[in-house]
């Protein structure tokens, strides 16, 4: 144990909803100070960066929590002992990656522990769009049911093709927790073929032909500037009429504008999303009003054991990094 070696040096969690597992596991180690304030939903937004901004100084860590942007300001206001930031996520679009490394921190994030909550996430939203939960929970909250043996009737996972958009780990979790639907196929886009592609029966197609022949389309890739409104006007034109996209990925793969037209001209069947521009969606928005789309709020990984897991695996990757030793899960080591 060589934690007497460390406990000078000071780590930040920039948010006040780290599972204590992780929390407890740097203060094992370091001298942990915490944002007391919220980072999600808006109310307490400003205060809880204001807080970031009073107590980052001097600190060797950052144990980042949320999806609000890492900025340029936060990390001069560290200084020179900043050594890593430990996102708490697998994204890793909002960590200012261009500011880290100009600055030479180092960045991980937690990808491969949460791939299972999310596929299951991915599996939720496309049984609740295919089978119309949107319109069924309608009539079950005002006690008229619609039931009729040829009314409201929704598609089968059966005997379709589901294409998924990044191969990743959460794509391929995904396709794993397929096998027992018996769908006709498993297509998959991205860069290369995945060598786990063929053990899940899964084969590597162009992205347009994805798109043309899917009946479930889930996207699973992370956000870049290659992947940001992949789904737009054009691509969602190329889609089949009973089509379903499901985002697990970021909000900004789908140009939402271009989405909703297509969902309320029932240019394609439905949409599952649990990521959506903004988080939070107003409560007022157009595509809460559409029957044909469910909406989640950004809970993909949200299980006791994978919020923890997370937690764990990013206060393991703040120990490596201020203890010399290397990185679990690098995004720049
Ligand atoms: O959105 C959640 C994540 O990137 O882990």
């Amino acid at each position: 144990d060589n934690s007497t070696m460390t406990k000078h040096l000071k780590v930040l969690i920039a948010s006040n909803d780290l599972p204590v597992s992780g929390v407890k596991l740097l203060q094992e180690h370091f001298t942990v100070v915490q944002n007391r304030f919220s980072y999600y939903g808006d109310d307490e937004k400003v205060q809880s960066q204001e807080e970031c901004l009073k107590l980052v100084p001097g600190c060797s860590a950052i144990v980042w929590a949320s999806s609000h942007s890492i900025t340029d300001e936060l990390l001069d206001k560290a200084g020179p002992n900043l050594k890593i930031v430990a996102t708490a996520s697998a994204g890793y679009n909002h960590c200012n990656v261009d500011g880290l490394k100009a600055r030479g921190i180092k960045l991980t994030n937690t990808p491969g522990v949460l791939s299972a909550a999310v596929a299951e996430i991915a599996i939720t939203l496309m049984l609740v769009t295919a089978r119309r939960f949107t319109e069924w929970l309608q009539q079950v909250e005002s006690g008229k049911w619609v039931n009729g043996l040829d009314k409201y009737l929704g598609q089968d996972i059966r005997g379709s093709t589901v294409g998924i958009v990044g191969f990743g780990g959460i794509g391929q979790a995904t396709a794993k927790r397929l096998a027992g639907f018996e769908v006709a196929r498993i297509i998959y886009s991205g860069h290369r073929e995945k060598p786990e592609g063929k053990a899940l029966g899964a084969q590597l197609v162009p992205q347009d032909d994805l798109f043309q022949q899917s009946d479930f389309i889930i996207l699973s890739a992370p956000l870049t500037n290659e992947t940001r409104h992949m789904i737009n006007r054009s691509t969602l034109g190329k889609m089949k009429k009973n089509a379903i996209i499901i985002n697990v990925g970021r909000g900004d793969l789908i140009d939402q504008e271009a989405l909703y037209e297509a969902l309320k001209n029932n240019d394609i069947y439905a949409a599952g999303l649990d990521v959506t521009t903004p988080e939070p969606l107003p409560a007022d928005h157009k595509l809460l009003k559409l029957p044909n789309v469910f909406v989640t709020p950004h809970i993909g990984s949200g299980t006791e054991r994978t919020r923890n897991e997370m937690a764990i695996l990013a206060a393991k990757n703040v120990i490596n990094a201020l203890t010399g030793k290397s990185l679990i899960t690098p995004v720049l080591p």
